[in-house]
């Protein structure tokens, strides 16, 4: 008897510690994977500087770990835009960046900068984010709100690893449509689980393909 709960004990313990190993792992991964492709994408971006702006059409984006900003950028280049990042306090790299998003996800509101811009000088505003938790993130439904997109045209750009819900695209939408813009389109880039993700060479394919289709 006396023997059997012991081993119950050592059972547990043992269980309780492969968890605990298994979760490390997970996070270990995880933020491995996001911090690599910051710094690629960092110096990926570099070849993509464009000064070339001759358009009324504006890219805006939110992007954590770079991705989407190489698709801001592309965007950029293709329709010789403007460009403006939205900055958030909370779009740090690493384990706390990690979980401020994950908490961050489904929340209505966001402090971004700039949170208000003057659109008269575009007819055309892309707007980018990744997607959090099948939702675009909070910082770009923050510059939705805060907008005035009367006149203008409308195209959400997302980039993610699998998939987003519809329902979070309409709501945003609906903003749009609040505010006085057009959504002409959500256009995204599924990049594939985090071991078998699309390399930067399609992703910029696939973006440039995404402009012409
Ligand atoms: C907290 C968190 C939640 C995420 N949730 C989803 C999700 O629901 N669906 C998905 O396809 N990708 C999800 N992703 C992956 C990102 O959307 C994807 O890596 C994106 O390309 C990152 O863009 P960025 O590099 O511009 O930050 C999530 C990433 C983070 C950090």
């Amino acid at each position: 008897m006396v023997k059997r709960k012991i081993n119950k004990k050592k059972m547990l313990w043992i269980v309780l510690g492969l968890c605990i190993v298994t979760i490390a792992g997970f996070a270990i991964t995880i933020v491995s994977i996001d911090s690599y492709q910051y710094r690629r994408n960092q110096k990926v971006m570099k070849g993509l500087l464009t000064d070339n702006v001759s358009s009324r059409t504006l890219v805006v984006f939110f992007s954590r770990s770079g991705n989407t900003e190489l698709m801001a950028r592309k965007i950029t280049a293709l329709k010789q835009a403007h460009l403006i990042p939205i900055q958030s306090k909370r779009n740090n790299i690493g384990v706390k960046g990690w979980i401020e998003a994950l908490m961050d996800a489904r929340k209505a509101e966001a402090e971004i900068s700039p949170a208000k811009i003057d659109l008269s000088e575009y007819d055309t505003i892309y707007i980018g984010s990744p997607i959090w938790l099948y939702s675009p993130a909070p910082q770009v439904f923050e510059f939705a709100r805060r907008n005035d997109f009367m006149g203008k045209k409308v195209v959400l750009f997302n980039s993610m690893n699998s998939k987003f819900e519809q329902k979070y695209i309409d709501d945003f939408k609906s903003i749009i449509e609040q505010n006085g813009g057009t959504f002409e389109k959500h256009i995204y880039i599924v990049r594939g689980r985090m071991t078998q993700q699309m390399d930067v060479d399609s992703f910029l394919k696939e973006t440039e393909k995404l402009l012409t289709n």
